[in-house]
C-alpha cells in the first residue's frame, strides 16, 4: 500500500521539468519535499494527484493507476493547494466549500441537513467555528479559509493527501495550526506529501525530507 511514482517524466514545451522522478509514500507518513522555485514540485504535486498527464512514467495509489474521471480528481489522492482563495470560489459559503465532496460523491443523500451538519462536525475538527460557516469565503481571512479547504480535505477522506505549500500564506500561529491538524491526519492513516520552502518546518514536522533533485532514477 502506498502512493507511487516511478520513472516520472513532463515537459512544458522544450523544458523538461521532471526527470524520471519517483518517490514512495506510505500511509500515514508525512514525507516533505523542498526544492527552489522552479524545479517542479507544483508540477509533481499536480501529476501525482492526476491533475497532469505525464509524459512517461506512472503514477499508483495502491497498485492502480491515479487519474481523473469526467474531469473529476481521483478521490484517493487529495490536493492542499497554497492559495486558499484561488482553491474555492468566493460565492460559496465556508460550509457549502467543506460540503462539496459530501454532495459530489453523493455522500450528501441524508438530505441537506444532515450534509450541514455533517460540514459543521469537519469545520469543528479543523478549528472553525459554527458562526464561520454561514460567510463567503471572500468574508473570513485566508488563515480561516485555508481551515475550511483543511475541512474539505477532511470531508473527502482521502487516503494521500498532497500539500502544496499549505502554509505559505500563513502567520506563525495559522501555521502551526494547520501542521497540527494535518500532524493528525496522518495519525489516522492518511500518507501527507507537504511540499514546503520552510527547511526548518519539515525537519520539526516531516518523518522524512527529500529534495526534488534525488528523486530522478
Ligand atoms: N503552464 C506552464 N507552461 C509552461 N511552463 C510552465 C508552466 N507551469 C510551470 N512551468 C515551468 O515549469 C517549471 C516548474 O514549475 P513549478 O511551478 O512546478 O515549480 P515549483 O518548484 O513549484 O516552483 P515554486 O517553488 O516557485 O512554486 C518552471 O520552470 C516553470 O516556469
Amino acid at each position: 500500500m502506498a502512493l507511487t511514482a516511478e520513472g516520472v517524466v513532463f515537459r512544458h514545451g522544450n523544458e523538461t521539468v521532471l526527470d524520471r522522478a519517483g518517490l514512495r509514500l506510505e500511509p500515514g507518513q508525512i514525507l516533505g519535499l523542498t526544492g527552489p522555485s522552479g524545479s517542479g514540485k507544483t508540477t509533481l504535486a499536480r501529476v501525482l494527484t492526476g491533475l497532469r498527464v505525464p509524459d512517461a512514467g506512472r503514477v499508483r495509489a495502491d497498485g492502480t493507476p491515479v487519474g481523473t474521471t469526467r474531469g473529476r480528481m481521483d478521490g484517493r489522492v487529495g490536493l492542499l493547494h497554497q492559495s486558499p482563495r484561488s482553491a474555492t470560489d468566493p460565492r460559496m459559503s465556508l460550509r457549502r466549500i467543506i460540503a462539496e465532496p459530501l454532495l459530489s460523491r453523493g455522500r450528501g443523500r441524508g438530505g441537506r441537513g444532515e450534509t450541514a451538519a455533517r460540514a459543521a462536525e469537519f469545520a469543528a475538527r479543523a478549528g472553525l467555528p459554527e458562526d464561520l460557516l454561514d460567510r463567503y469565503g471572500r468574508q473570513v481571512s485566508v488563515g480561516q479559509l485555508q481551515r475550511a479547504c483543511v475541512a474539505r480535505a477532511l470531508a473527502a477522506s482521502p487516503r494521500y493527501l498532497v500539500c502544496d505549500e499549505p502554509t505559505a500564506m500563513l502567520d506563525a500561529v495559522s501555521t502551526a495550526g494547520i501542521a497540527a491538524l494535518l500532524s493528525s491526519l496522518a495519525h489516522g492513516g492518511t500518507g501527507l506529501l507537504v511540499i514546503s520552502h520552510d527547511h526548518a518546518l519539515l525537519e520539526a514536522w516531516a518523518d522524512r525530507v527529500r529534495g526534488i533533485g534525488d528523486l530522478a532514477g
